[in-house]
């Protein structure tokens, strides 16, 4: 399917996701943390974008997602949806900051929609994140779920590994998703789960699932801009396909302005402003004469 021209798309909405999986149009989901990254991905016509916790890493310069604030990714996420008229918008809970109380969870998933526009909000977890998506969707606001490899609690993981490799794991990650579903959400993301096991329990879900190292049999896909574009090169997980190299090409052109600044090639006549010789004249007249040339 082609995507038709900017002015002609209509927003996505929740119903048009259900739709999607209906028909079974794959979904294309991307994170974003910036105005002009939402621009392009406005432009190229994705149905969903995330303003992932995952900021943390890619743009504040954590090396996990834990320590990120709810301030934090507010402010990305209003420069997020200040580019944005069509995809859905879901803002990504950040850790510690639902997990205490359904009223905790309902405030923070609030001010995510009332401060920053969002269409929807992802929090982390099955069993207990379940009855916190419960309350937060009670109280107005979509919730997507996120199973599998939850990146906010990878150290009770083990680290960042695959989830759902053994049969008990694997019952694990089907009874999150069912509770999640069971819940109310109105969709999933699958992260890092072998491509076997997400194929084994897709048939017991209605709602959308959006897979990151899922295989391909989820409903959509989503990947970090900044890996599938390699605004950066040192994250490279067995999901992480490179559709072009942002960060050679960033290098290349400061470089080469810093090259033509120290030759002198840069400022050429189109980068510099004229003034009217008159004008000039007068100017250098009202000046007293040079006394010393510090240098040239
Ligand atoms: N740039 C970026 N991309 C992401 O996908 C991402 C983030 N940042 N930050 C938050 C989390 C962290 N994520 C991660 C981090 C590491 C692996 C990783 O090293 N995976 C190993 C798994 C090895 C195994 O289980 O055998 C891999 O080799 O894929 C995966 C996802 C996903 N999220
Ligand atoms: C990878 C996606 C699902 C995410 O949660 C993030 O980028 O923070
Ligand atoms: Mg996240």
């Amino acid at each position: 399917m082609s995507t038709p021209p900017k002015d002609q798309r209509k927003r996505v909405t929740l119903t048009k996701l259900a739709e999607m999986r209906a028909l079974g149009e794959p979904i294309v989901m991307i994170t974003a943390y910036d105005h002009p990254s939402a621009l392009v991905v406005e432009q190229a016509g994705v149905d969903v974008v995330l303003v992932g916790d995952s900021a943390a890493n890619n743009v504040l310069g954590y090396t996990d997602t834990v320590p990120v604030t709810v301030e934090e990714l507010l402010m990305l996420t209003r420069a997020v949806r200040r580019g944005l008229k069509t995809p859905l918008l879901v803002g990504d809970l950040p850790f510690g900051s639902y997990e205490a109380s359904d009223a905790q969870a309902i405030a923070t998933a609030h001010r995510f929609v009332k401060e920053a526009s969002c269409d929807a909000i992802k929090l982390e977890g099955g069993g207990a994140s379940a009855d916190r998506a419960r309350a937060i969707i009670r109280a107005g606001v979509p919730v997507m779920g996120h199973i599998g490899l939850t990146p906010q609690t990878a150290t009770m993981l083990g680290g960042y590994r695959a989830q759902g490799r053994t049969a008990a794991r694997a019952k694990q990650v089907f009874d999150d998703a069912l509770a999640l579903q069971e819940a109310g959400c109105f969709s999933i993301v699958f992260e890092a789960i072998p491509a076997e096991v997400t194929d084994a329990i897709m048939p017991y879900l209605e709602i959308p699932v959006i897979g990151i190292g899922a295989g391909p049999s989820t409903d959509g896909q989503v990947l970090v801009l900044h890996d599938l574009l390699a605004i950066h090169d040192d994250f490279k997980p067995k999901f992480a396909k490179r559709f072009a190299a942002v960060k050679e090409e960033m290098l290349r052109g400061v470089e080469a302005y810093a090259e033509e600044v120290r030759t002198r090639k840069f400022p050429a006549p189109e980068h510099t402003y004229g003034i009217a010789p008159e004008e000039l004249e007068r100017f250098r007249d009202s000046l007293a004469p040079v006394e010393h040339h510090a240098r040239r």
